[in-house]
């Protein structure tokens, strides 16, 4: 066991009905894990009390040997007393340096770390703030939209280079983008309406990786199966 919820109850102050009751998950293995699911189906809440922004009513989440999870979404903002680049200097230990500098030429940011924050675009925001939790020491990273804004092409780079530098972290990718999901995810973990049971059906996905050709039958088969599983 890697990360466990086991029977969460949940439910945001002042609202009589729970968001989540007696919620159970497990992911055993490192890797691209998407939390996958309807707008409003609670993904983000689930991530907050993942990463301990939140606190549930009722049950516990472990992970492996207290490991350090982070939580990153793609609505937060750097202030602009400085530069970006300064920015990422401050929250890079020491020992990550040249981590950050690979980083910075593997998301094509290397010409905006002289920008201030609120001067670059959606795209560039949102790599700058992965980013930002990317050179930190984690075990665990949660990303929530993060690659929102961001084109195709640049987004299949940068979940290939943080598959082939991560290769021992867990992340946990929510994102709306079928197809991203079922291709570059090793498991995709459904989150279905309070109603549904069971709340949580977990997908094989085709876990794509730098160098290796995706089989396409697979694809549209994870995809069907995700589908069906919503
Ligand atoms: N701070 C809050 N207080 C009260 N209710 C909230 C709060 N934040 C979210 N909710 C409600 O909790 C439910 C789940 O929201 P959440 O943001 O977790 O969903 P989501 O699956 O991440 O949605 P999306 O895909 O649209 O981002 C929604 O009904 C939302 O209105």
């Amino acid at each position: 066991m890697l990360l466990e919820c086991r029977n969460i109850n949940f439910r945001y102050p002042g609202n009589e009905a729970l968001l989540f009751q007696e919620l159970s998950l497990v992911i055993d293995t490192p890797g691209f894990h998407a939390l996958f699911g309807p707008s409003g189906v609670g993904k983000s809440s689930l991530a907050k009390i993942i990463s301990g922004q939140l606190t549930a009513e009722q049950g516990a989440v472990r992970y492996h040997n207290d490991g350090r999870v982070l939580y990153g979404y793609n609505l937060e903002r750097l202030p602009g007393w400085s530069s970006v680049g300064r920015h990422l200097e401050r929250v890079t230990p020491a020992h990550h340096r040249s981590l950050k500098e690979a980083l910075i030429e593997a998301f094509g940011l290397a010409e905006v770390m002289d920008r201030h924050f609120s001067r670059l675009s959606l795209g560039q925001q949102n790599r700058i703030n992965l980013l930002r939790y990317l050179v930190q020491d984690f075990n665990a990273l949660i990303m929530d939209e993060s690659l929102a804004n961001v084109d195709e092409k640049t987004r299949e780079q940068i979940l290939l280079t943080i598959k082939e530098m991560f290769p021992d972290a867990l992340f946990l990718y929510i994102s709306h983008n079928v197809v991203e999901v079922a291709a570059f995810c090793r498991q995709i973990l459904v989150l279905r309406g309070l109603h549904k049971m069971p709340r949580v059906v977990t997908v094989q996905g085709q876990d794509r990786m730098k160098g290796r050709e995706i089989d396409r039958q697979g694809l549209q088969q994870t995809m069907l199966e995700i589908m069906n599983a919503a």
